[in-house]
């Protein structure tokens, strides 16, 4: 694994630790991140790391992070219950948080209402030191189901959220301290004076922590890990991969470098000639291997939970199951490099792999390099069980492994590389193979009918709350007052329709993976973008098995969605998503839209809109959904809202006309699902 990046300071001078104890959070390294940009050191521990060690260590002040797990579980992850008599500054964020109500005597419980997106806090205590400096209404990012029931001895509320949870806990002279939001990501918009109010003003430490070049920090790492050895460079022509290339060739002597690009038959229109031609012009020449057959036909062998021995998965053009897929492509990737080593006459045991794989593809893979106590919310196809044997045998090097998508284009810059490459849009390894969603039947458990009528009592509120409609106290008893202001004007002022759809898309709640249903909203008139946005924001909170709303363009939704589209990967479907992913990345690129978002995925859903139930039409059509998404880090982010300055109306308008022109597409969705409990992806 990568060393520390700069573990010590340029002029030598002591420095003040923090430790932060990984709980499992999505998180964990956005924390590390941010304590290092206020030129603190902070170490990742294992979050059974005893106080004596931590003592011994010489760390000033400790971090909890978020995480997947319950506190009240059985099998809660353990620590050293020691930290909380220890005298030493805590800051506990959500789980972290949890964690100390729980020791001061507090409880800990599921609530009906799940907190998943950026939400409002009022500030109780403005005396807090916590919020010294900050007004008394914050926006912070929530994501979890439990919450602080009665409040620990010793502890005091400080805030609370809008739908009235405790939102913060603390003993000012014990210096501890929790807040169930996340200060550490972009979408708690004063987390970095939350954290600097922690680090210099409660625990008195000093901003003198200044990095050693992350850049020479790879270099050194990048010679240690190579050695004599040559390097197969895994390029997708992705900024990770690119950044990588340029990096290797500024570490090493180019003739060591071997750089391959797989057209694994999931690219973009053109896409691996645009790659080959763009890394030319940087002094790369690639070595393309097409290989759809060997993944379009690819298996692999899955142990699922509670199983003795691993399975054979059903081929990648028989599979539904996204982690499946997933798998199947980073087994195949590996394969691919073992044939190409055989066929240069090169020797396994003189070769290493490298890979442009990024902080977030390990989290959401919950990798064992970065956390014992994350959950997979994804596995990404560069950090598969084969990838993980080559680590273990050190065979693999991944020098932007501590990185995120905003630090790697930035030393993209520092290496020289053009704002063309630097600039590109994200995109997966396993391409157009994750954004096709298959079926081979509808997913409709018990718990679809219902789903179906509390999304149409939200939508249609105003209806609904005069006719006393039965399941009216499951939207009342989980919305604020202010929140059912606003669902009563939107139910007046234009009808909107709620469509739950028999389909999943993968998510992440609470640090958790979820694989929930898509709601579609959809209207005669033109929609108010930002009511969509309210209620795409409010839903999933009310029903958590939501997690994916989406605007369906073309009028409202007829008739109820109870069939999909037989659908596979195959060559029809890629070519069908191939030429709408087209379609809007040029409409894109020709309005100057594309440097305003962050990553815009085309997904193909198996559903067909508009089939009369009377009239027995098969459903073969498929529809194709748009997530414009805004974010630095990838770790959370917001939709782009149509009609801003980032997504002009017209552009968007010309995206769906155009893709409507697409041989058997039914119709254009519009993801409006924030991360979490959206990703960016939908598998
Ligand atoms: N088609 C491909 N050919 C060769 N290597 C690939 C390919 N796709 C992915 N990889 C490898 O897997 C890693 C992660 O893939 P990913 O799709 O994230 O591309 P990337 O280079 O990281 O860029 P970005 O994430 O910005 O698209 C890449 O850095 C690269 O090493
Ligand atoms: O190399 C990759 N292999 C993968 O398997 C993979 N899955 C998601 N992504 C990209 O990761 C970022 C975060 O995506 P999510 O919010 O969907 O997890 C986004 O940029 C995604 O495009 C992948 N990249
Ligand atoms: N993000 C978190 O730390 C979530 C904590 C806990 N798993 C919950 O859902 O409440
Ligand atoms: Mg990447």
């Amino acid at each position: 694994m990568n060393p520390k990046f700069g573990s010590a300071t340029e002029n030598g001078l002591h420095h003040d630790k923090v430790a932060i104890l990984d709980a499992g959070s999505q998180y964990g390294k956005v924390i590390d991140r941010k304590v290092r940009e206020l030129q603190i050191e902070s170490d990742l521990l294992p979050l059974e790391t005893t106080v004596q060690e931590i003592k011994e260590k010489g760390y000033k002040a400790i971090l909890i992070s978020g995480g997947p797990n319950s506190v009240y579980d059985e099998d809660a992850p353990s620590y050293d219950k020691s930290l909380f008599t220890a005298n030493i500054p805590i800051l506990g964020i959500c789980y972290g948080m949890q964690m100390i109500n729980s020791e001061f005597g507090g409880s800990v419980q599921k609530k009906d209402i799940r907190e998943d997106g950026q939400t409002a806090i009022t500030i109780l205590e403005p005396t807090c030191p916590l919020f010294s400096g900050l007004s008394k209404t914050q926006n912070v990012l929530l994501t979890h189901g439990d919450s602080v029931d009665k409040i620990g001895e010793k502890m005091k509320k400080a805030a609370v959220s809008s739908s009235d949870i405790v939102a913060a806990i603390y003993n000012e002279q014990m210096k501890i301290y929790g807040v169930q939001f996340h200060p550490e990501v972009d979408l708690t918009e004063n987390g970095k004076q939350i954290f600097s109010n922690f680090l210099f003003n409660i625990c008195g430490l000093t901003q003198n922590f200044t990095m050693i070049s992350r850049k020479e920090q790879c270099v050194k790492y990048i010679k240690d890990k190579v050695g004599n050895n040559k390097v197969l460079l895994l390029v997708s022509g992705g900024v990770d991969s690119t950044v990588c290339a340029a990096l290797l060739r500024y570490a090493l002597n180019p003739s060591k470098i071997i750089a391959v690009h797989v057209d694994n038959g999931f690219m973009r229109k053109d896409e691996s000639d645009k790659v080959e031609k763009s890394l030319k012009e940087i002094g790369i020449d690639l070595i393309v291997k097409k290989a759809f057959n060997q993944f379009y036909k690819g298996t692999t062998a899955i142990k699922k939970p509670g199983q003795m021995y691993s399975l054979e998965t059903p081929m990648l053009c028989n599979t539904c199951n996204p982690e499946e897929k997933r798998k199947i492509i980073g087994d195949v990737f590996v394969k691919l490099t073992n044939e190409i080593i055989s066929e240069m006459n090169l020797k396994p045991e003189e070769v290493v792999l490298a890979q442009g794989t990024l902080r977030p593809d390990l989290i959401e893979s919950a990798s064992s390099l970065v956390s014992k106590n994350a959950d997979t919310i994804k596995t990404h196809h560069n950090d598969t069980e084969l990838i993980r044997q080559l680590r273990q045998q050190g065979r693999v090097v991944e020098p932007l492994a501590d990185f995120h998508k905003d630090e790697v284009r930035a030393l993209g810059y520092d290496l020289g590389l053009p704002a063309h490459l630097v600039e590109r849009h994200p995109f997966p390894g396993p391409g157009l193979a994750i954004r096709i969603l298959c079926a081979e039947e509808p997913y409709m458990e018990k718990d679809f009918a219902e789903t179906q009528v509390i999304a149409r009592v939200i939508v249609d509120y105003k209806n609904k709350l005069e006719r006393k409609h039965a399941l009216l106290a499951r939207v009342t008893e989980a919305t604020t007052d202010d929140e059912k202001k606003e669902l009563l004007r939107i139910s007046s002022s234009y009808e909107i329709s709620a469509t739950v759809l028999p389909i999943r898309t993968v998510g992440v709640q609470g640090d958790k993976r979820s694989y929930s249903y898509v709601l579609g909203l959809s209207s005669q008139v033109d929609p108010n973008w930002n009511d969509l946005i309210f209620l795409a924001k409010l839903i999933p909170r009310i029903l958590h098995n939501i997690n994916r709303v989406c605007y369906v363009f073309g009028g409202h939704i007829q008739f109820p969605i109870s069939e999909v589209t037989y659908t596979h990967i195959s060559n029809f479907t890629l070519s069908q998503l191939r030429e709408a992913d087209a379609i809007a990345n040029e409409v894109m690129k020709l309005t100057g839209t594309t440097k305003q978002i962050a990553q815009m995925p085309i997904v193909l859903i198996p559903i067909h809109f508009d089939r009369d139930p009377a009239n027995k039409v098969p459903s073969v059509q498929r529809s194709i959904v748009l997530r414009p998404f805004l974010t630095n880090d990838f770790m959370t982010g917001v939709p782009a809202i149509p009609g801003s300055d980032r997504l002009p109306l017209h552009v968007l308008g010309k995206m769906v006309n155009e893709i409507m022109k697409v041989e058997g597409i039914s119709r254009v969705l519009y993801d409006l699902t924030p991360k979490p409990p959206g990703t960016t992806e939908w598998e």
